[in-house]
């Protein structure tokens, strides 16, 4: 029995030539989140150093009397990254549909180089903050252009856990930032924060040295009118001889895929939220803007300041356990992902995260108080750590369920003629919300002139949020496991109400008329030949 087929997934027997290095590159491409997940996690640990607190402040002093910087600055450091990931992720088309998909990601990760470089040598907040835009501009441009890469290069059969493993290293990368904190964050010495931020470099070489052994997507190619490049990919990727007949087969499935793209006329932006298109792109834009609402990058943010701030001795150590978990809880949820479904996994993780975040906002508001000049101090030590070991248990829920599945659930609702624009709204949504949460959460957890002192309460934000995951997913969600993508189409279709879609089977149709073999149905990529979604598609939304 293949390795494979011991983890639940089965490859189709008519699958042509190798499928291992299709799911190497896929994996390896993946490391890319770990410029994600560092860039966005080494932060919270920076602004706790003594020495960036010092070197950065313009003078103000917080409550312990110890030079800082403001919750102004606070929130313009960490907010300007996601600011710059949102034009990025909506610039990605531009490089990737001009240049390659190859040449474009080798370039991001020079991009983020330069903002690397910027933040390293700063010694004051404009340059730091200008550095946070280029890294995030060029993780932005990453980030739309991983998932791309791997949908045009990674077998149907493995492709969930192929984008899957995308979010692990996001995880992966919060992880490392956590560690790499942790080990210099008792330095004298600027050392402290330069480090962290320094070796991002590493992980951006890492993915820049690959992409010059990896050969660029045959789709693109195709796409770009160069076919024997094409072949000569493609005769990389499975292994099989330039002339061999499988191979002559994919590439006529590509074009024929390309040519039926193309017959249906290019939905406008505006098609996407009219119906029938509507309730779809609301459900995608809602999943991403919910995925961030849960508060999950509170944690990855502001943590270590946070549990700092709530007397838990080590807020670094807390860093590195918290980002463990999520790291650990991703594996055994992408692995359920297609076994489970994913209204099930979706609505465990929202009744999950709502129970554990209402417990983190009543005892950690009960277990503490406030001193008149702001400063908080612990009334129940017992109580703090019960809130630290519920917010644990709030990320493992999280990272098993509404982590992997807003990526893989918003990459299979949309039908071909209007993916595109459909997901890179929703991808900009989700970088929207984490923007919206670094910008804010400063000024409404503060004690200060014009902040909302909301400490420990602010869990009672997140804990709404999540109230508002359990209904979407009750009322919203469409269980799409195992089908294709025109059988969803159909399911959206037929099926009214989302609970129903549980019980609801594709009509054998399709193999009956002959026009596409059960495997060949499941392909994501979309129909070939005899593409009669796409076509219906492109009638019934009057594109
Ligand atoms: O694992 C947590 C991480 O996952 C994301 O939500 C992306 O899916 C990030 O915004 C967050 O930092």
């Amino acid at each position: 029995m293949r390795f494979s087929e011991k983890l639940g997934f089965k490859r189709p027997d008519d699958e042509a030539g190798a499928s291992w290095v299709a799911i190497l590159m896929g994996f390896f491409v993946a490391f890319g989140g770990v410029l994600y997940g560092y860039d966005t996690g080494t932060i919270s640990g920076i602004m706790a150093m003594p020495y960036f607190k010092n070197l950065f402040s313009t003078g103000y002093r917080n409550p312990n009397g110890e030079l800082d910087i403001t919750a102004t600055q606070e929130s313009a450091i960490v907010s300007i990254l996601s600011a710059g990931t949102f034009f990025g992720a909506l610039a990605s088309p531009l490089l990737a549909d001009f240049l390659g998909r190859r040449p474009a990601l080798m370039i991001s990760t020079w991009v983020f180089n330069l903002g690397v470089v910027l933040q390293t040598i700063a010694t004051a907040i404009p340059m730091f903050l200008a550095g946070r835009f280029f890294a995030g501009f060029g993780v932005g441009l990453i980030s739309a252009l991983i998932p791309l890469y791997q949908s045009e290069t990674a077998p149907k059969w493995i492709r969930g856990a192929i984008v899957g493993a995308y979010q692990l290293a996001i995880t992966i990368g919060l992880l490392l930032a956590a560690v790499v904190n942790n080990a210099t964050a008792k330095r004298p010495d600027s050392g402290s924060y330069r480090i962290p931020i320094a070796v991002q470099f590493a992980w951006s070489l890492v993915l820049f040295v690959g992409m010059i052994f990896l050969p660029e997507t045959p789709r693109f190619l195709v796409r770009s009118g160069r076919l024997e490049k094409a072949r000569a990919a493609l005769s990389r990727i499975r292994r099989l001889s330039p002339e061999h007949e499988a191979l002559a087969a994919e590439l006529g499935q590509i074009q024929a895929n390309l040519e039926a793209e193309s017959s249906v006329r290019k939905a406008t932006y505006a098609d996407c939220f009219r119906r029938p298109m509507l309730k779809r792109q609301f459900t995608g834009m809602a999943l991403q803007a919910l995925q961030q609402l849960t508060g999950i990058n509170f944690i990855f943010y502001y943590g270590t300041r946070y549990f700092q701030n709530s007397g838990v001795s080590s807020g670094f150590t807390i860093g590195m356990i918290t980002a463990g978990i999520n790291v650990a809880s991703t594996i055994p949820g992408l692995l359920a992902i297609d076994r489970w479904g994913r209204r099930p996994l979706l609505l465990l993780g929202a009744v999950g995260m709502c129970v554990s975040q209402l417990i983190v906002a009543v005892v950690g508001t009960v277990s503490t108080g406030q001193r008149p000049n702001g400063e908080i101090f612990v009334k129940c030590l017992a109580g703090q750590q019960a809130a630290v070991a519920f917010v644990c248990i709030f990320i493992a829920f999280f990272a098993s369920t509404w982590g992997p599945l807003a990526w893989v659930v918003t990459g299979e609702i949309y039908p071909l003629a209007t993916r595109a624009k459909a997901l890179s709204m929703t991808t900009a949504t989700n970088w929207l919300f984490n923007w919206a949460i670094a910008y804010s959460t400063p000024y409404l957890v503060n004690y200060g002139p014009g902040y909302a002192n909301l400490q420990s309460k602010i869990f009672f934000v997140w804990f709404g949020a999540c109230f508002l995951c359990i209904a979407l997913v009750w009322f919203f969600i469409y269980e799409t496991k195992g089908l294709s993508l025109e059988e969803v189409d159909e399911l959206y279709a037929e099926v009214k109400v989302a609970r129903k879609s549980t019980t609801w089977k594709p009509t054998p149709r399709l193999e009956a008329a002959g026009s596409t073999t059960s495997e060949e149905s499941k392909d994501e990529s979309g129909p070939k030949e005899a593409s009669p979604h796409v076509m219906d598609q492109g009638v019934e939304l009057q594109v």
